[in-house]
């Protein structure tokens, strides 16, 4: 696919690509939409240099591409706008230096999530991007045939002990309610992604077990085939400018923030578009074991 209405140049050679000669801001036609949309799926994160996007412009550029979500539990979001998770680390939540795919244990996960980049420091906080499909394709066939057959269970059951800081009222209360409520979904190992049909790992921060593994088959499983996944062949990695916009599929890829900028200020700000229900490679679609993750989200339904 070549666009007619910009330039692509790839980032590194596996995954990831600079869109070149859009501004975000204008209003952009359907064909534009179509083309950073098939642009996204063939290179899973793109990047959009110095654009002059606000918070609502975000939002409105996220809804092209399908129904956002009003915002995460444990991370809050920027007055005003419970569409936008305000990521301002060191004050208000904690460092994603994990690798992971964003909300993986809700049967719907997200398709994508678009940051822009508010406050930037001088050097450092960097993040990485990870093509799982790239890591299937590296795997040797009999690890390959074992992956195809397996099915994990995701759930959001981490240690919140360690997390944030300098919370509102309304928000401790909001959270409480969200820690109280543990949500597991059965994904399959392999998932067939819905728009170009390729098979990628789909395991990462959230996956707590493999199903009919014990728990150290499962641990020891999952880190090798993270390991293919975390190959610096399968990555790219952006150095962050005030003004840029990342736009990832989650479908496809996991992502790393770098915590290397010690007590330097790093803002983000991200919209997340709601996904379908996974498929796997037998046509078995995923499955809610635990929580009514239909309501994750919307923050009005888990307040409720
Ligand atoms: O801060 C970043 O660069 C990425 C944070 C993250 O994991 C996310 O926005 O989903
Ligand atoms: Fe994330």
């Amino acid at each position: 696919m070549s666009p007619k209405n910009f330039e692509i140049q790839p980032v590194a050679g596996r995954i990831g690509a600079e869109i070149v000669g859009i501004d975000l801001s204008a209003s952009l036609g359907d064909d534009i939409i179509s083309e950073i949309r098939q642009t996204l799926v063939q290179y899973k994160v793109i990047f959009f240099r110095n654009q002059q996007l606000d918070a609502s412009k975000q939002v409105a550029f996220a809804r092209r591409f399908g129904e956002v979500t009003t915002a995460h539990p444990t991370v809050p979001s920027l007055p005003g706008h419970s569409e936008i998770l305000d990521l301002d680390y060191g004050r208000n939540v904690n460092r994603a230096n994990h690798w992971h795919t964003d909300v993986t244990f809700v049967d719907r996960p997200p398709l994508g999530s678009i940051l822009r980049a508010i406050e930037i420091p001088l050097s450092g906080g960097d993040t990485v991007w990870a093509n799982t499909v790239t890591a299937y394709q590296d795997l040797p066939t009999p690890l390959r045939n074992l992956a195809d057959q397996l099915w994990a269970v995701h759930s959001n059951a981490y240690d919140y002990a360690a997390a944030t800081i300098d919370l509102s009222e309304e928000f401790r209360a909001y959270r409480a309610i969200f820690e109280s409520t543990v949500y597991e979904t059965l994904h399959p190992v392999v998932r067939i992604h819905p728009e170009s049909g390729e098979r990628g790992l789909y395991i990462g921060g959230f996956v707590r077990r493999l199903k009919g593994l014990s728990q150290t088959e499962s641990d020891d499983l999952v880190r090798l085939l993270q390991s293919y996944v975390t190959r610096l062949e399968n990555t790219v990695r952006w150095r962050w400018q005030e003004g840029d916009v990342a736009f990832w599929d989650n479908r496809a890829t996991q992502h790393y923030a770098s915590d290397d900028y010690g007590s330097q200020p790093r803002r983000v700000q991200r919209v997340t578009i709601v996904g379908d229900l996974p498929v796997g490679i037998d046509g078995k679609h995923s499955e809610a074991i635990k929580g009514d993750s239909s309501a994750y989200n919307r923050r009005e339904a888990i307040a409720a």
